[in-house]
């Protein structure tokens, strides 16, 4: 079966308030006095032409000898050209030629520039090939040529020329949409929107529409001012519409008269350097506004930006910190005891820089006989069976059976039926395999994996960095990349297979009964729209409820995911909320249409270490309150001991044990997971004299001192 792979972007929020970065651009552009110049010039010259029949009583097509070069004065205000026909007129009527040719021209290159860029940049795939060629060809075509061919053809046709002079612009138009389209769409916040359910129309409208506009309105301005010029070219060279009165056969006329009456070249060229003038100044004008009034929004997405990546670099410089930390209590203890680490294979630890806490061991080892799980140090353990005592694992029937054996008598009978009751797989995943294109063919990421989530459990899935546990993730939510090739034996969620549902359906499944929490909430949210409005949309999608019970919805959850003033977030930015705020606020849309199974990928990296434990009790407590099936990705065995019922652990994208958390911290049967374990839950002390608090050390201590405390 193959799976569907995301194809455009989604995004939480929608059709709210624009951001004030646009609200501006009006005030703006009138604060500008040459750009209040060219709109007048503009606005005055398209009414004289529209009023013409006002403007003067004269036919601009009736010729009469007597009156040709007549001098201005009398019924000619401006006089008679070579044939007689009244100047006045053709100018006035003549505009009207003029600015609908270049409407048509922009019209037609938009109608097919902006939908095709819109759909090649943000869909990718066979049509960006297609049509980029088809773009490319077009661009490599003389345009001047092409037109004169035209109007050969067709006859002295001004806005048939035109219309193809559009479709001649409009490859010009494709590409600028197409590449702002295709940087919008690589944005987390529009895979955040894809997540949350949303279709890609209002994808398309909310998030790449409001970036694309900009360009084009400058693209636009600047496309009118280019039409009028190459229409009244070919009207000068006499291939307009005879009997129509335009800007280029005046200055036809004119040329021929140019010695006689030179003054007849002042009218339509006045007009023709006005008009051209007005909207290049116009452009640059509406450029500059659009600048000014985007300066806010970058400052907010810049501000968004640094934040993630501050966080990051931190989490690497804890992270080099934390392999430094081990490195040398790994060389302490080899040098004073040379066990416990031995197990784990020395030339794997700390190789290579990783952006996560997992040492990183690069050969696989060989799996040890099943019946003789090779002891964890004593210290690692205890601690670990001891964190994981209070929780109470639902399990898989096997896990449960073998748990139950392990625990003996000790197995509450209470946890047994209510394991029982939520016995259905709520999503079996069978033999996913994840490949991408490489130089030498493919490059497998993911190769056979397979797990299964009850209903009310919740899922680790626990590797080193790069072992492909978000690739699973994002297969599960269909939010592979285009480029990848995916495929599973089975993947199905309460009863539906995925990869049969169509785009549709897999939208409004997301979000609905598969949510997501990302792993950095900054990015994920748009800066340019309100938290507000970014919560309400996808409820009032998928609930249908209106916006006003949306709006008390959503403040309610907010106020349930711990934010003291849900109004004040309500009504902010992205920017304006710490990293923990926003990673509630993501908490709280993903859980806002009730959904079947959440999927966090490392939800708490991004966090400071005191808010990775609220919000990990958070999302606990939210998981038992709606008995939610959850997989929660994460480096970090902490984490896992603190809220997960089970674990499957990943290795250079396969699966190399999977067990109940408490059975796996007891007696893991991998090599790896050993190693992983030994490397995580080290008994604190050598750490603590190295003054290394990492954040999964940190985490572990928390952990544990919770689990102390509920004891
Ligand atoms: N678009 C892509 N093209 C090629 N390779 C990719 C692509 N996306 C991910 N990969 C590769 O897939 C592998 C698994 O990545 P994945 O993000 O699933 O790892 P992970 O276990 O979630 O790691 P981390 O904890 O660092 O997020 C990595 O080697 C990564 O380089």
């Amino acid at each position: 079966m193959t799976l569907p792979q995301s194809e455009a972007g989604l995004a939480p929020g929608t059709a709210a308030a624009p951001a004030p970065v646009r609200a501006g651009l009006v005030r703006r552009l009138l604060r500008n006095p040459v750009a209040v110049g060219c709109l007048a010039v503009l606005a005055l010259i398209a009414l004289a032409s529209l009023f013409a029949p006002l403007l003067t009583d004269q036919d601009p097509a009736h010729s009469s000898l007597t009156e040709t070069l007549a001098p201005a004065g009398g019924a000619h205000p401006l006089g008679g050209d070579g044939v007689g026909r009244d100047v006045l007129a053709r100018l006035l009527y003549g505009g009207r030629t003029s600015l609908l040719g270049a409407l048509l021209a922009v019209s037609v290159a938009l109608v097919i520039g902006v939908p095709s860029g819109l759909l090649a940049g943000y869909y990718r795939k066979w049509f960006d090939a297609v049509s980029s060629w088809l773009a490319n060809i077009l661009m490599a075509v003389p345009a001047i040529v092409v037109l004169l061919v035209v109007m050969s053809a067709v006859g002295q046709n001004t806005y048939v020329a035109m219309a193809v002079f559009g479709v001649l612009m409009s490859p010009g138009v494709f590409r600028l949409i197409r590449a702002s389209a295709i940087s919008v769409r690589e944005e987390l916040y529009v895979d955040a929107a894809r997540v949350s359910g949303l279709t890609d129309g209002r994808i398309v409208r909310r998030h790449i529409l409001p970036v694309v506009q900009a360009p084009t309105i400058i693209q636009a301005a600047q496309m009118l001012g280019l039409a009028i010029v190459i229409q009244s070219g070919l009207e000068f060279l006499g291939l307009g519409s005879a009997t129509q009165a335009s800007w280029g056969s005046m200055l036809n006329d004119a040329f021929a008269n140019i010695y006689t009456k030179p003054v007849l070249m002042l009218w339509p060229g006045g007009a023709l350097a006005l008009t051209v003038a007005a909207f290049g100044l116009l452009g640059n004008a509406l450029r500059d506004a659009l600048d000014a009034s985007a300066v806010s929004g970058r400052r907010a997405r810049r501000a968004v930006r640094n934040a993630a990546r501050a966080r990051k670099a931190e989490r690497a410089r804890k992270a080099e910190e934390a392999e430094q930390a081990e490195k040398s209590v790994t060389a302490v203890k080899a040098g004073k005891a040379g066990k416990a680490v031995d197990s784990a294979p020395a030339e794997g630890i700390g190789a290579g820089p990783s952006t996560v806490p997992v040492p990183v061991p690069v050969p696989v080892p060989e799996p040890v006989p099943e019946s003789v799980p090779e002891p964890v140090p004593e210290s690692v353990a205890e601690s670990v069976t001891e964190s994981v005592a209070g929780a109470e694992s639902p399990g898989s029937p096997e896990d449960t059976k073998s748990s139950a054996d392990a625990d003996g008598a000790r197995q509450p009978k209470a946890a047994v039926a209510s394991a029982k009751d939520d016995d259905a797989p709520l999503l079996v995943l069978d033999g996913l395999r994840v490949s991408y294109p490489a130089e030498d063919g493919e490059k497998a990421v993911v190769d056979g994996v397979s797990l299964t989530v009850r209903k009310g459990e919740v899922l680790g899935l626990v590797g080193e960095s790069g072992s492909g546990k978000s690739q699973t993730a994002f297969a599960v939510l269909g939010l592979l990349p285009p480029e990848a090739l995916a495929s599973a034996d089975r993947l199905v969620f309460d009863g539906t297979e995925l990869g049969r549902l169509n785009r549709s359906e897999m939208n409004r499944l997301r979000g609905r009964r598969i949510a997501y929490v990302p792993q950095e909430p900054m990015s994920n949210l748009d800066p340019s729209f309100r938290i507000g409005a970014q919560l309400v949309e996808p409820v009032r999608r998928h609930l249908r409820l209106p916006a006003s019970q949306a709006r008390t919805k959503t403040l309610g959850l907010l106020e349930r995911v711990g934010i003291a003033d849900p109004e004040r977030v309500f009504a902010s930015y992205p920017h304006q909320i710490s990293g923990g705020m926003a990673q509630r606020v993501l908490i709280a849309g993903a859980v806002s249409c009730d959904p079947d199974l959440l999927i966090a990928d490392e939800p708490t990296t991004a966090l400071d270490v005191t808010v990775q434990a609220e919000v990990l009790d958070l999302m606990r407590s939210l998981q038992r309150e709606r008995n939610m099936g959850m997989i929660l990705v994460t480096h970090d065995f902490g984490v896992v001991a603190d809220i997960c019922d089970r674990v499957t652990v990943m290795q250079t994208g396969t699966v190399v044990e999977s067990a109940p958390a408490r059975e796996l911290f007891a007696a893991p049967r991998h090599p790896y997971t050993r190693m992983l374990l030994a490397s995580t839950l080290e008994d604190a002390e050598p750490r603590s004299a190295l003054g290394h608090a990492t954040a999964r050390t940190a985490a572990g201590t928390m952990h544990t001192a919770r689990q102390e405390g509920r004891a």
